[in-house]
């Protein structure tokens, strides 16, 4: 078996994740309150709890998939390797050990094989945002197997 790759390209309206661990939820809520008018036009999506948040602090509309212990992770990593998911803002916890580590590391381990931008932290969701592509079509790289 052999690795290949082909061209996929973002339509300008992204569908974009957003997810974080119990202990950066407000900083999530923050960031998504302070970009707002940026945001609405896309499509959010995001595991349980913190969708729920963000619908409830930010009145954006915030598709919800289960929580991420209970597979909400899996979840989203399910829609990026269908190619649904555009963007992904996880801002998971460097200091606090997750019981769904192992979901967590699939999770970033999809995003990076799928060619998405992916922001750890305020700092990198702000470049991302900010990046002339964030309204413009991007084309990233699909890995592919191929019979040799
Ligand atoms: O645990 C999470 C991501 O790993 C987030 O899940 P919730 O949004 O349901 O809290």
């Amino acid at each position: 078996m052999k690795y290949g790759y082909r061209i996929a390209k973002s339509n300008k309206t992204k569908k974009i994740a957003l997810i974080a661990h119990d202990n950066r939820k407000q900083e999530l809520i923050a960031w998504v309150k302070k970009h707002k008018t940026l945001l609405q036009p896309h499509e959010l999506v995001g595991t349980g709890t913190t969708a729920k948040l963000l619908e409830k602090h930010t009145s954006l509309s915030v598709e919800g998939y289960k929580s991420g212990p209970l597979g909400g992770d899996q979840q989203v990593g399910a829609a990026i390797a269908e190619e649904e998911i555009d963007m992904l803002i996880f801002f998971w916890d460097p200091l606090e050990a997750q019981p769904h580590d192992p979901d967590v590391k699939a999770l970033l381990r999809i995003a990076a094989l799928y060619d998405i931008p992916v922001a750890p932290n305020k700092a990198t969701a702000d470049f991302i945002l900010s990046s002339r592509l964030f309204n413009e079509v991007f084309e990233r790289k699909i890995v592919t197997k191929e019979r040799s």
